[in-house]
């Protein structure tokens, strides 16, 4: 079943999701603009997962921002030539994660959209961002209502990185590939 399922735009399932797609920008670990669209999408099962995330975060009075979402496998490959490390980068690979459209990087917002504090900036390709580094109080808060929010929603975090979720029903998807300027 779910290896026939398409691509959903994730704003047009809950329009409160902040997108803001870092590859889509020079601001990011590359310091180059990887892809030419600024729209955010996943496969509709994953996208529907997330939209149920989204909406038990606004009952407590937050929002989600994702920072990547789809990502063709060309921006994979650049990613990988700029920093080919399996730990932090994935190498390209059309039946993987944001590849296959099956995960997404994201944090944690309030109400007004303003990002609150984690333990590390978006790709901090370093031991800050693991998922067992110490955080501050304040940080293990905004930690524990983001992370139980997409794992009650199906997702699973991935330990180097605490900012990316994978749908926990990923290998279900086979490989599909899209253009999110149709979306
Ligand atoms: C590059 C980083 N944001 C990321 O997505 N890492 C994982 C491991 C990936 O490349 O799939």
């Amino acid at each position: 079943m779910h290896d026939q399922t398409g691509f959903t735009n994730i704003q047009t399932l809950d329009p409160s999701i902040i997108v803001d797609l870092r590859y889509a920008t020079t601001h990011n670990f590359t310091h180059q603009v990887i892809y030419d669209f600024t729209t955010a999408i996943a496969r509709t099962g994953t996208a529907e997962k997330l939209a149920r995330a989204s909406a038990a975060l606004r009952t407590q009075g937050y929002r989600l921002k994702v920072w990547d979402a789809y990502r063709p496998v060309t921006a994979q490959k650049r990613l990988f030539d700029v920093y080919p490390d399996p730990s932090f980068v994935a190498p390209p690979n059309p039946n993987f994660s944001h590849q296959k459209g099956v995960t997404f990087d994201l944090t944690l917002c309030d109400q007004a959209g303003r990002e609150l504090e984690m333990q590390s900036a978006f790709d901090d390709f370093s031991e800050r961002a693991h998922r067992t580094f110490p955080r501050t109080p304040t940080q293990e808060a905004h930690y524990q209502l983001l992370d139980q929010a997409m794992t009650q929603a199906g997702f699973v975090g991935y330990d180097n990185e605490w900012w990316d979720y994978r749908d926990a029903d990923m290998d279900a998807y086979q490989p599909l590939a899209a253009d999110p300027n149709d979306f």
